[in-house]
């Protein structure tokens, strides 16, 4: 999840220089395990037919169905064997040059907490559960690896160019929030999607949303909101083109380009845009009223 919510200026109490702290697996309790466990039912359920190929391997890969929240070290020595990763845990959202520094370094930062029973649909900030169930297998797949490593790279450059929103907005509509097209149809590999079972279900079905094909310039403009279903899914043809447009494109210029350009609203859609759905906003616009 990367969101804008509140985040500390320094390490808190007991964490690193670099904001890890120790998982402490030994501490959480029978009652968080089983939360861990409840949501992992649901969504795995729900997964097939709707996730992408490269998710459902990773959490085959990296055997995320044996039960309870995960330890973060067998869970990386799995990674690590894959593709280099591994999770390391944080108390919560961290600054983006820490952010940026560990994915430009294959470490994946994970919140160590987990949700309360009472908030299984909607939580603000990254737990362990879309933290780890969410984003951790699509790191198992060799070419995303690559993607989200060069994003780290890309996001020291980025906070050097003034560029920070326009990169945020690649990630949140990629590795947050993306759809692939896979031959038998759309699929989800977006974590904030693949980790809400409401969701889920509301990117490939609901004829609310729009889902418009992938445009890097395009999406750097787009706004995006924290609080509530996307409006907007952007799909990729497949992760080789994703890797082709984003890690061999230099973003200098574009940035250049970009930040002479005025955003696009969130539901907007655009006269170039190629449209798979042009959604109805009805999901949007009954939540406006309450
Ligand atoms: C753009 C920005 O770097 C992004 O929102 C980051 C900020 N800090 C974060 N911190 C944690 N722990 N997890 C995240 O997903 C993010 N997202
Ligand atoms: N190509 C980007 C770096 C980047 C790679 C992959 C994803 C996002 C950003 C740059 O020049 O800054
Ligand atoms: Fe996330």
């Amino acid at each position: 999840m990367a969101e804008e919510t509140h985040v500390l200026d320094r390490p808190p109490e007991g964490a690193s220089h670099d904001w890890t702290i120790p998982q402490n697996w030994g501490a959480y309790t029978p009652e968080e395990h089983a939360t861990w466990d409840t949501l992992f039912e649901r969504q795995v359920k729900l997964l097939p037919g709707r996730a992408s190929k490269a998710y459902l391997k990773g959490l085959e890969a990296l055997k995320l169905s044996e039960s309870g929240i995960p330890n973060f070290e067998e869970l990386s020595e799995r990674l690590m064997k894959l593709t280099g990763w591994q999770v390391v845990a944080v108390p919560g959202l961290v600054p983006d040059d820490v952010f940026f520094d560990h994915m430009a370094n294959r470490r994946f930062v994970a919140g160590n907490f987990i949700r309360r029973p009472d908030q299984l649909d909607y939580i603000q900030e990254p737990d362990v559960f879309h933290d780890v169930f969410g984003h951790v297998p699509m790191l198992a797949d060799p070419v995303f690896a690559d993607y989200l490593e060069a994003y780290g790279r890309g996001g020291n450059r980025a906070l050097e160019l003034g560029a920070l929103k326009q990169l945020g907005r690649l990630y949140w509509y990629t590795v947050e929030f993306g759809l692939v097209q896979e031959d038998e149809g759309l699929r989800i590999y977006g974590s904030g999607i693949v980790s809400s079972s409401a969701e889920s279900r509301f990117a490939l079905e609901s004829d609310s949303p729009n889902r418009i094909r992938f445009n890097l310039k395009r999406v750097m403009r787009t706004e995006y909101r924290i609080d509530d279903f996307q409006q907007n899914y952007f799909v990729i043809p497949n992760f080789d083109e994703l890797l082709r447009l984003t890690v061999e494109t230099d973003f200098a210029p574009l940035y250049h380009e970009l930040l002479q350009m005025p955003d696009i609203s969130v539901a907007a859609i655009q006269p170039e845009d190629d449209v798979i759905t042009r959604g109805t906003q009805q999901y949007a616009l009954s939540k406006a009223h309450d």
